[in-house]
């Protein structure tokens, strides 16, 4: 149990407050709200460090520069009920999330988003995916021209993951592989051709930009959950997103839905923790001692803690100001750590176009709209729902765009002329626009597992990381409640 007694630490303050800059932060520091631990960040892992360090009876507040909590979840009202424009799936494996909805009394239902048939659109022209080992664009060799030209990137990354357990990807032993896809395939000795495509669905930022090490965790956490749900790995017949087998075990299929959106989780987490959870407190800066920090918010309002937890994305903790002694290691990772983008266009489909063209309803291109997914309304005629999903490089470069929704339907009109006037728009999100997020999810650059992944998690002075992106072995919204298990051992431990 925490001890308060010697918790004041009002010589840390002093201190801490003579290092910041600007006659503001003195009359910060002087109003300061004192909390055992500040937590920043009202996402799944800042909520979820906050309910357990206050059973442990820490005094705890939690700032977050939203309006509401969740960050990357989050469920929107649309014309078409809720939708939930982050994260959604949660797998047989999520022990932990599948707990929370217990504890908060909320209920799962199998995912009902089972794709249509997928085509393959490249060089401008629709493959015919039965016959593209004999098609004259593919330029691949021997082996590699049975691979399916738009599964190739994931294809690789497979069939080379050498991890067996879920941390394998941060043992020294693997460092010579913290290696771009690009490096691994020429290792390998895939052809340029089979290279050329593989760049069309490399997972992770694209096939130079993240470290297979970083992939690798991904794919070996996926595989876990196929087999606690007693699945073999799946033939795949399409890029991305998995098919949901709805076999109920223990009540669960593979993947599942909480009913009413997946934000009433975080919702019901901030409604147990009260008022500790202070909204529209965007944190600008966190000034250290060895004994406290102070947090300031950049509405002036200050906070002094003996600890303070990030769960921030480094995307947006480089945008805090942070104090204290020199710390070059964690200052690296905050810096230079790149976050993915992905960016959705949701629709509503209003009569199936694809029984005009002829044409199999998703389709995957190597054009600058990524993926167009068309989701069985399981009655086979009238209104469906789609995406267009774009991820990678794609992601990146839709963020540029002002007129990204325009753009992505002329394009889709462009392809699939059948389409025009029957598509409409429920919602758009683009995450590296989102200015509290700047991005979808970590990633790690090849050579930075090697440089800084294996220890940016220790903590810097009293300031602790948690976060998805200081995840060890899960993956997804289970690894944002792995990160608080852990940062909440470190801060219990280290308060005595
Ligand atoms: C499109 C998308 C789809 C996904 N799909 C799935 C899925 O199906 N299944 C799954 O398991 N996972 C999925 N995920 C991943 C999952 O959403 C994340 O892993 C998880 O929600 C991350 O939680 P977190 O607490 O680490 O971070 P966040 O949710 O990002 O929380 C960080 C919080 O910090 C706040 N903040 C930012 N800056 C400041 C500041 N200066 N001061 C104070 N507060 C600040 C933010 O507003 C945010 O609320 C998806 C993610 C995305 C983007």
């Amino acid at each position: 149990m925490f001890d308060r007694r010697d918790f004041l630490m009002n010589a840390g303050l002093i201190g801490a407050g003579a290092m910041l800059p600007g006659a503001g932060l003195a009359k910060g520091v002087l109003a300061a709200e004192k909390a055992d631990v500040v937590i920043i960040g009202g996402g799944l892992s800042g909520l979820n460090s906050a309910l357990m360090l206050g059973d442990l009876g820490f005094k705890v507040v939690v700032l977050e520069a939203g309006a509401m909590v969740g960050g990357r979840v989050k469920t929107l009202d649309t014309s078409e009920g809720k939708l939930d424009v982050g994260a959604s799936q949660i797998g047989r494996g999520y022990a932990r999330i599948i707990d929370a909805c217990m504890k908060f009394g909320l209920k799962l239902t199998p995912e009902d988003r089972d794709l249509l048939p997928f085509g393959f659109r490249y060089k401008d022209q629709w493959i015919d995916l039965k016959t593209w080992a004999d098609n004259p664009l593919n330029k691949t060799v021997g082996d590699e021209r049975k691979i399916s030209p738009m599964l190739m990137g994931q294809a690789v990354t497979s069939k080379w993951n050498p991890c067996k357990e879920l941390s394998d990807w941060l043992d020294p032993a693997l460092a010579s592989q913290d290696i771009s896809l690009r490096q691994l395939m020429v290792q390998k000795g895939y052809s340029p051709a089979a290279i050329e495509l593989a760049a069309y669905s490399a997972p992770g930022i694209g096939m130079d930009e993240t470290s297979m090490l970083r992939m690798w965790q991904e794919e070996t956490r996926g595989a876990a959950d196929r087999r606690i749900g007693g699945r073999e790995r799946e033939q795949r017949d399409h890029p991305f997103g998995e098919t949901n087998d709805h076999n109920a075990i223990d009540g669960l299929s593979s993947i599942n839905n909480i009913v009413g959106g997946t934000q009433q989780l975080p919702f019901a987490m901030a409604a147990k923790l009260g008022d500790v959870v202070r909204l529209n407190k965007r944190v600008g800066r966190i000034a250290m001692s060895d004994k406290g920090a102070i947090v300031t918010c950049i509405d002036g309002s200050a906070y002094q803690a003996r600890f303070v937890i990030s769960s921030l994305p480094f995307s947006m903790l480089r945008e805090v100001e942070i104090t204290g002694a020199p710390n070059p290691h964690a200052r690296d990772a905050i810096t230079h750590m790149p976050y993915a983008n992905t960016a959705r266009l949701y629709l509503s489909v209003e009569k199936p176009f694809w029984k005009a063209d002829g044409l199999p309803a998703s389709f995957s291109t190597d054009g600058p709209i990524g993926m167009f997914w068309g989701i069985d309304n399981h009655t086979g005629e009238g209104k469906h729902r789609a995406m267009v999903v774009m991820v990678g490089k794609v992601a990146q470069a839709i963020s540029q765009r002002a007129d990204a929704v325009p753009f992505v339907l002329s394009e889709l009109e462009r392809l699939r002329p059948a389409s025009k006037g029957l598509l409409k728009v429920v919602a758009y999100k683009d995450w590296m626009r989102d200015p509290l997020q700047k991005g979808c999810g970590f990633s790690l650059a090849p050579g930075q597992v090697n440089a800084f992944g294996r220890d940016f998690i220790k903590p810097w002075q009293v300031l602790h990381f948690c976060g998805e992106h200081t995840r060890r072995s899960d993956y997804g919204m289970e690894s944002a409640m792995e990160s608080s298990e852990r940062v909440v051992l470190e801060v219990a431990e280290r308060a005595g």
